[in-house]
């Protein structure tokens, strides 16, 4: 197990104090922070693993936090605690890009599980057993479990949100490498001047801001997994530089003059077509034989539809349990919808659509109606796809619109059923909330007001205008005035929000 530094941003001091005795005496290092505000400081002058915040805060709300992370210090994970009864609120996180949510009460196991999957790769119960009904995914699976007992690295391909990753870790487990840490970075999401130094590692004063010598992500792994993720966006410098630590086993770390040995099995998975990236001279020939030496291909889901209902429960029964709710069940009618809707974000959208359908349904069971499937290629709900803006009038409940005339749909919630939130009347400390008070059970649903989520979907609408306007993204990214690169990203997460990015470009 690796030693990990994580910053904890929770204004209630009780909870906070909580939160880090039990993670200290997990072996972990802990910063702490009373607010967002206060917390930028410490991750400007410290390098942090991962942040553990919470959502609720005075001043800026861990949102604004995440925010500001995704934008200051990309690819740093950050697990959002949600509060009780806000389902909403755990579903935006997830959709914003937190790593993880953690509902409000959780124990000091949840809170451990959660901490350790990022740190240090542990794998839950639901990765554990990936669901693989379709003979298809039954075959990729057998495959896993022999290859996972070599050493070999493994090349996994698949359109986006196939599972990739999914498969990936379930190799590790299954490996002899299993105790050692799973360490995943995706190098698409991080800017190409800080990638070579978070693989490789750096030493102090090694470039400006380098205050502290810190090893990468190779070293981090040592012993274990290192999975590459999103491998074809690496740049060709960078491609022949890490060709290099592959073979030679060993490497230095950017600045340095040692070489440190390595005993790292590497895993690196694609969505794009890495023989055409080579063919195009975008991907290096050499790097790709030694990245392919064993092969294997996510089908999109809908070509295993035998997947498709049983991974929709699966992906249910993890967020009502996550959420705190009572158990909701699929209807006949929404799964034959489920079965026959073409899936272009594979089973990211399919997570998704489940989420949003655990805000509409009604009486814990979700009709075919709750998952809006059939309203995905309309333009309103194209721009407004993951969470619940911009539904028809006609599926917002009376109070939700309420809410949407201004009141505060936290206060309404709590001022008529008495349930527990955060509001200030809630039963419950904020101690409490970790401790493990007693849940009640009455929900509502949430408001579908979201200016966070209006204006990213105005943003993606540009985005998408812009391309058609230009036709080459090249040119689009120009007249954006964004890198090539974080075009890709912010059109990768539009597919990865459900948004059919082939449908609405054909539009043009
Ligand atoms: N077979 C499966 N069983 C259970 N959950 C799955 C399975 N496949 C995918 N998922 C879930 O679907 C989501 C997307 O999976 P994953 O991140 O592995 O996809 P990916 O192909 O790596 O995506 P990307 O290309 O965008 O990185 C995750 O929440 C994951 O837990």
């Amino acid at each position: 197990m690796s030693k990990a530094k994580i910053l904890i941003v929770e204004d209630d001091i009780e909870l906070r104090e909580a939160l880090v005795t039990t993670i200290e005496m997990n072996g972990h290092q802990c910063l702490e922070a009373e607010s967002a505000e206060a917390a930028l400081p410490l991750l400007e002058n410290s390098l942090v693993d991962l942040v553990v915040s919470d959502v609720n805060m005075p001043g800026m709300d861990g949102h604004a936090l995440l925010d500001q992370i995704q934008k200051l210090y990309p690819g740093l994970p950050v697990i959002l605690m949600t509060a009780y009864g806000q389902i909403r609120q755990a579903v935006n996180a997830i959709q914003a890009g937190a790593i993880d949510y953690m509902v409000k009460p959780f124990d000091p196991t949840t809170l451990m599980r959660s901490v350790n999957r990022v740190v240090n790769g542990d794998i839950d119960d639901d990765e554990a057993q990936p669901v693989a009904e379709d003979p298809y995914s039954r075959r990729l699976f057998q495959m896993a479990n022999k290859v996972a007992t070599t050493d070999s690295t493994v090349l996994i391909s698949g359109e986006s949100g196939t599972g990739k990753e999914v498969l990936a870790r379930y190799i590790h487990a299954h490996s002899n490498r299993s105790k050692a840490p799973f360490v995943a970075i995706n190098c698409a999401a991080i800017p190409e001047n800080m990638l070579e130094a978070i693989l490789f590692g750096h030493e102090k004063g090694a470039f400006t801001g380098a205050y502290a010598s810190a090893p990468g992500k190779f070293e981090q792994a040592n012993g274990g997994t290192l999975l590459l993720d999103e491998i074809s966006e690496m740049e060709l410098g960078l491609q022949a530089k890490l060709l290099r630590v592959l073979q030679e086993r060993e490497v230095e770390r950017v600045g340095g003059r040692k070489t440190i040995a390595l005993n790292v099995r590497v895993l690196a998975t694609t969505n794009r077509n890495l023989h055409e990236y080579v063919r195009e001279g975008k991907f290096r020939e050499d790097l790709f034989y030694r990245l392919s030496v064993f092969p294997m291909h996510w089908r999109p889901l809908r070509e295993r539809p035998l997947d498709i209902v049983p991974l929709a429960e699966k992906l249910l029964t993890k967020h009502t349990r996550k959420m705190k709710l009572p158990s909701v069940n699929i209807s006949t009618a929404a799964k034959t919808s489920l079965t026959e809707y073409h899936w272009p974000g594979n089973v990211r959208e399919l997570d998704n659509a489940l989420q949003r359908a655990l805000i509409l349904q009604q009486g814990n069971v979700i009709q075919a109606d709750d998952l809006c499937l059939d309203m995905i290629g309309q333009p309103w709900m194209a721009m407004t796809a993951p969470v619940t803006t911009a539904m028809p009038a006609s599926m917002v409940s009376e109070s939700a619109q309420d809410a949407k005339r201004g009141e505060s749909w936290d206060e309404y919630a709590v001022g008529t059923s008495g349930w527990i939130g955060e509001n200030p009347t809630s039963s419950l400390s904020e101690t409490e909330h970790f401790a493990g008070g007693a849940p009640q059970d009455s929900y509502k649903p949430e408001a579908p007001v979201d200016l966070g989520t209006d204006l990213k979907m105005r943003e993606f609408q540009i985005i998408i205008d812009t391309i058609r306007q230009c036709r080459k993204r090249k040119l689009a990214a120009e007249k954006l005035g964004i890198s090539p690169r974080t075009l890709r990203y912010k059109l990768a997460q539009m597919r990865d929000m459900g948004i059919d990015l082939e449908t609405e470009l054909a539009l043009s």
